[in-house]
């Protein structure tokens, strides 16, 4: 063995950070830029365009994945081929139309996360220089997870953090994501060395920047609303029933989020949005709980917030401040204020660059 030199040469000299572009003894031999660290902030992804094909492609490729609708193959791919993804393209193309970003003719998940890399990145490059850097890929659709592994590869990055955005871990959200980067990884001859970030619902800096986002709305308010809703999205019950921690988790942030802003029980609720099928799924229902909190409890003025999600996209905007608020108006709730995800918050960075240097030890230094 030649003590931690590349092997196939003798001559071929060690890969170091900073040592910039290499000279290699063979003339033949391909070119292996300088060795770096990559950061791929992670989420879900969006439609490429709200028309049906689009909508169709998004559809299809989110709810064949096993991690989120676990049915046999056999009985649910005609179900989905030939019944859901004939309707559910409409219904949920008209949904996105209604907050989609025009000018950049993109969703609004797609905008936030790329702002949100944009921020890391300026950020790691303060610190880190140009030894680590930041990408940013969707599970679904575009830009993809291996499209940012393998741009990051090509710039030498021999290791790679991965960074899912979902606070709470579950298994149809955090281990998909994992699930492609490996997939990724089977297809390549020199895989990069991965770490995966676990969930944060519990880390202090997020409950901060929650926390922060509340006393924002409520400052910003005439009347103190009598109630603080937490939405999180939905899982068939059977996958607690199964082991998924996600409902645990959910529970967990909204109990610290609570005891930061200092409350008694009574001042928030925890509730599950986005039921999709026949299964029973996490309750009480969002859509459901809003209309008979204003109908047999005589509330009338609520917020809501959405701590699962790390960016507004198309289950806050629409489902939460379209359908949500109308069930509760509809009951006879008065005052209903939505409280944005945490987006590209300052505070929302800073927990992201904590997390990030905290999981890089022995990666780089300070
Ligand atoms: C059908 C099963 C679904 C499970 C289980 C599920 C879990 C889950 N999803 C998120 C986060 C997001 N979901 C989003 C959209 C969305 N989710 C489902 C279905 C399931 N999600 C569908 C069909 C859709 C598409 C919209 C629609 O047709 O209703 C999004 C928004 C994407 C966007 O482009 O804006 C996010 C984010 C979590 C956190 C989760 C379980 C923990
Ligand atoms: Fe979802
Ligand atoms: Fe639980």
């Amino acid at each position: 063995m030649d003590g931690g030199q590349t092997t196939h040469s003798p001559t071929h000299p060690r890969v170091q950070p900073g040592e910039g572009r290499l000279t290699h003894a063979q003339p033949d031999h391909p070119p292996v830029p300088r060795a770096r660290i990559g950061v791929i902030l992670a989420n879900l992804g969006t439609p490429d365009g709200t028309d049906y094909r689009s909508m169709r492609r998004y559809l299809n490729e989110f709810l064949s994945d096993r991690r989120v609708i676990d049915y046999a193959p056999w009985k649910w791919q005609p179900l989905l081929q030939l019944v859901i993804l004939s309707k559910r393209p409409f219904t949920s193309g008209a949904a996105y139309r209604g907050i989609w970003n025009d000018e950049l003719d993109e969703g609004p998940l797609l905008t936030w996360t790329r702002k949100q890399a944009q921020a890391v990145a300026a950020q790691v490059a303060a610190r880190w220089g140009e030894d680590v850097l930041v990408d940013f890929g969707m599970r679904y659709g575009n830009p993809s997870t291996d499209a940012a592994i393998r741009r990051l590869r090509a710039e030498g990055c021999e290791r790679i953090l991965f960074f899912p955005l979902y606070p709470q871990y579950a298994a149809a959200t955090t281990a998909t994501a994992c699930d492609q980067v490996f997939r990724t990884l089977m297809k390549m001859n020199w895989q990069p060395s991965i770490r995966t970030v676990p969930a944060y619902y519990d880390d202090p800096l997020y409950i901060e920047a929650l926390a922060q986002s509340v006393e924002r709305a409520y400052a910003g308010l005439d009347r103190r609303p009598d109630l603080l809703v937490t939405s999180y999205h939905g899982v068939p019950e059977r996958y607690l029933l199964e082991g998924d921690p996600y409902h645990c988790q959910c529970q967990k942030t909204s109990r610290l989020l609570r005891e930061r802003l200092g409350w008694d029980g009574d001042a928030l609720r925890v509730t599950f949005q986005s039921r999709f099928g026949p299964e029973e799924w996490l309750k009480p229902y969002t859509v459901d709980e809003v209309a008979r909190l204003a109908r047999e409890d005589g509330i009338r003025n609520i917020a809501i917030m959405a701590p699962a999600f790390s960016s507004d996209c198309v289950e806050t905007l629409e489902e939460i401040n379209e359908e949500i608020r109308e069930s509760f108006e509809a009951a006879g709730g008065e005052s209903f204020t939505y409280i944005p995800c945490l987006n590209d918050d300052a505070a929302h960075i800073a927990m992201m660059m904590a997390i990030i240097g905290r999981e890089l030890s022995g990666w780089v230094e300070g």
